[in-house]
């Protein structure tokens, strides 16, 4: 096994989803040695000799660049559109100003904590009702939430100081009043402290959490996660830097007013996720880096800003799909692949006396439908469907194209609620369960077409599996405490040896949305064994697999079924199917046509009449060529 290896490779805290080049590593946060040097350079520059503009300047950057970590937390990891950074970012500022005028509160960390519990306040007062609505609804709402500042600000006057404006005190750190120097190294501080939190919570199996959801929330749903509580996860946890970065402002400042808090500055925020790579985690420095440069080099840029982000928004939309950091990226990609430095992308067999050994038990449970049916309006999918599948045996599923397969997998994962009929697994109904309870019963499924991520390695993916059965919580992963090592190098050997035994180890440090279709599935074989759960559920596994490959996806199969797992198999490859199954069950037009063993169903004439559309006498399936 390679486990050692890969494990020393990227070990515990670093890089889990480096790909197979050190530059890419570098661009995504790989290397906190040089994060910590530049932070530290940062920080003691005044002491340098920067002046009081770029000083103002830096401390600019970094306010707009929390706020750019937070959208890209929720945006380009997560994939939720959410814009109210700046509602945030208010919220921040005018507790900084309450809490300094109204009762005197100026200790930077008190206040720092009070606007962190208002960030998570705020994120879920307006995440549940956003989530919970689901679709567009977290956009319009934060939207609105933006649009609606100056009217709040004049409602709760009596705390905002209405369009008077609020003057918070000067911060203090222990007592003593913060001067020049000592505010900005803060400001630095409390920036690189929040950039290294969300490096390690990206570069964690949260993070991973997350691009699976930004890819698929059915896919996230079927790995046991609650869809809902990792998107406010994510929600609440972009509020934290917005927030913060509104406390910076006050203290930066001194001055708060309702002005500040414009469309226009959700816009800047934007064009800096934009340019800088929503998908990066210091894409968000470049980003803010650019936009606020570009704001302070131009005088006539106030009265122009909002036609320049229009078009700068439409022209790096175009032209910058991952933005600025994604580009480079891809040079540095390119560029190590010229020279041959990348992972080879040859085959490594699956070791050939593999077997339930190696696999340990599994729990497998006896899965059945009783009288299923599913219409989807006038179209019945399913009619009085009755089938089971039994631990320790391949039950397949086969019929034609439309004939109700996965619509039963559906049903069964719960994406789908049936029309009537139940679902047991293991004598218990799952009736009206939500997915992912499903999954964390037991049922771990592939899809038809693969659902892969982009942004992670292959046992990065592979890993997810465990995401829910092998938990790891938020801040074990944000302060790497022990907890967090020994998951993540329990997860990275786990998925490495769960690719060797479907005979592809060597593409466990490739990035995952690069492999051939046929290796992606046997990816997400791996990703399902991960979970170890009682049911397996392989939806067209084998269709686009070359020999090799089926012959590591038949291996797999045989020994999950070995390991007592309960296995069904929705497959179009007959060969694969009769090989393989103890008992298949053939679907016609949404109704069970016939049951049997592989030698039955190969020689009932009703089979072969419904895949033909012929008189079939005399012939076998299997046998027609
Ligand atoms: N979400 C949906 N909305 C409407 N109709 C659907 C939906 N899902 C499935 N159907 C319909 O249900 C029927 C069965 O489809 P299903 O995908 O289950 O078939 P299948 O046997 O898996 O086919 P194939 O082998 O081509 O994948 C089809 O008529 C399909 O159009």
């Amino acid at each position: 096994m390679t486990t050692l290896s890969a494990s020393r490779e990227n070990p515990p805290g670093g890089n889990p989803r480096a790909g197979n080049t050190a530059v890419p590593a570098l661009l995504r946060g790989g290397r906190p040695l040089a994060g910590a040097l530049l932070t530290i350079l940062v920080l003691v520059a005044p002491l340098l000799g920067l002046n009081d503009y770029w000083a103002r300047t830096v401390l600019l950057v970094a306010i707009l660049s929390l706020q750019v970590s937070g959208l890209n937390i929720v945006l380009g990891h997560a994939g939720e559109l959410a814009v109210g950074q700046v509602f945030l970012y208010a919220v921040g500022a005018y507790v900084t100003g309450y809490l300094g005028v109204s009762h005197g509160i100026t200790d930077a960390g008190v206040i720092v904590v009070c606007a962190i519990a208002c960030a998570v306040v705020v994120g879920l007062i307006t995440g549940i009702p956003g989530l919970r609505l689901g679709g567009w609804s977290l956009a319009m709402l934060t939207f609105f939430l933006v649009l609606i500042i100056p009217n709040l600000v004049k409602v709760l006057e009596s705390f905002t100081g209405g369009a008077n404006g609020l003057a918070p005190p000067v911060p203090t750190l222990f007592g003593t009043p913060l001067g020049r120097d000592a505010l900005y190294m803060l400001i630095v501080a409390v920036t690189a402290v929040w950039f290294l939190v969300a490096r390690n919570l990206i570069l964690s199996r949260h993070g991973n959490a997350f691009l699976v959801l930004k890819q698929s929330p059915v896919l996230a749903g079927s790995l046991g996660v609650s869809v809902f509580r990792l998107k406010l996860l994510v929600y609440v946890t972009g509020a934290i830097p917005a927030c913060l970065a509104g406390v910076m402002f006050a203290w930066l400042d001194g001055f708060i007013a309702p002005e500040t808090f414009t469309f226009t500055m959700a816009l800047s925020i934007l064009a800096a996720s934009i340019v800088g790579g929503s998908t990066s985690i210091y894409g968000a420095l470049a980003g803010a880096a650019i936009v606020q440069l570009g704001q302070q080099s131009f005088s006539s840029f106030q009265d122009w800003q909002l036609l320049i982000y229009g078009a700068f928004l439409l022209v790096a939309g175009i032209l910058l799909a991952d933005g600025l950091t994604g580009l480079v990226r891809g040079r540095a990609r390119r560029i190590v692949r010229r020279f041959g430095v990348a992972a080879p992308a040859g085959r490594s067999a699956a070791p050939a006396d593999a077997g339930p050994a190696d696999l340990g038990a599994l729990p497998g449970a006896r899965l059945r439908t009783k009288a299923l049916c599913k219409s989807f309006g006038g179209n019945q999918a399913l009619r009085e469907v009755t089938v089971e599948a039994e631990p320790g045996q391949v039950t397949a599923l086969i019929g034609p194209n439309a004939s109700g397969k996965t619509t039963l997998l559906n049903l069964v994962c719960g994406f789908y609620r049936p029309t009537s009929g139940t679902v047991e697994l293991g004598g218990r109904e799952l009736g009206g369960q939500r997915p992912y309870r499903i999954a964390r019963a037991g049922i771990a499924r592939t899809f038809q077409t693969p659902l892969i991520p982009s942004g992670m390695t292959t046992k990065a993916f592979v890993a997810t599996g465990r995401y829910v059965s092998h938990r790891v919580r938020v801040p074990a992963a944000v302060l790497r405490l022990p907890a967090f090592r020994r998951g993540f190098a329990a997860d990275d050997a786990e998925a490495v040896r769960l690719l060797g035994l479907l005979g592809i180890a060597d593409v466990a440090d490739r990035e995952v949305d690069s492999l051939p279709l046929g290796t992606r599935r046997l990816v997400e074989v791996a990703r399902a064994l991960a979970a170890r759960p009682a049911v397996f559920l392989f939806d067209e596994v084998g269709s686009g697999l070359d020999e090799g490959d089926l012959a590591g996806l038949e291996r797999a199969i045989r020994m999950i079924r070995d390991a007592g797992g309960t296995v069904v198999l929705v497959e179009h490859n007959f060969p694969l199917v009769l090989g393989l199954a103890d008992r298949i069950h053939v679907l016609s037009q949404g109704g069970l046509l016939v049951s049997g063993t592989p030698a039955e169903i190969q020689a009932d004439p009703r089979v072969l009449a419904e895949y033909t559309g012929s008189n079939a006498a005399g012939k076998t399936i299997g046998s027609e060529g």
